[in-house]
């Protein structure tokens, strides 16, 4: 688990990655900070499309550039947006996250940069995941 300074981090980073939101469509800024165990974090913000089905959260975009740069492991993400409080990942989120561990903490962080500490169990309880392929 993280330490309390480096969780302050994250916190900051998803703030501050709401400015990077694209989002025409729903007006809705969203920033996310994911922590490696490599040390490394990654920051996302959502990205909309004029196809609303092509739109994609803070969150997958913060896993999907640390997959494509190596990291598979993490502790921590951080999610902050700038309108509702205390930011709660989407199911699709929360499946996607699921994949890479039930252990990950996720800090939903209010507009004011207070958050709440969840783990991705609590968030996705009995979620379906890779091992559920091996068992026939
Ligand atoms: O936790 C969340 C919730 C919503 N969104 C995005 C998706 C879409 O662009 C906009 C409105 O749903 O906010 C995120 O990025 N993360
Ligand atoms: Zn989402």
């Amino acid at each position: 688990m993280a330490s309390v300074e480096k969780v302050q981090e994250l916190v900051q980073h998803s703030l501050q990655m709401r400015e990077r939101a694209y989002c025409p469509y729903s007006k809705f800024r969203v920033g996310a900070a994911l922590l490696a165990k490599s040390g490394k974090i990654y920051t996302g913000c959502n990205v909309e499309n004029a196809s609303y089905g092509g739109c994609i959260c803070a969150e997958r975009t913060a896993f999907v550039k640390a997959v494509s740069e190596g990291d598979r492991e993490f502790t921590d993400l951080a999610v902050a947006s700038d309108r509702n409080d205390f930011c709660s990942p989407c199911g699709i989120c929360r499946q996607f996250m699921a994949e890479f561990g039930l252990d990950l903490r996720v800090h939903q962080v209010s507009t004011t940069g207070q958050f709440k500490t969840f783990t991705m169990n609590e968030l996705l309880p009995g979620a379906f995941g890779p091992g559920d392929l091996e068992k026939h």
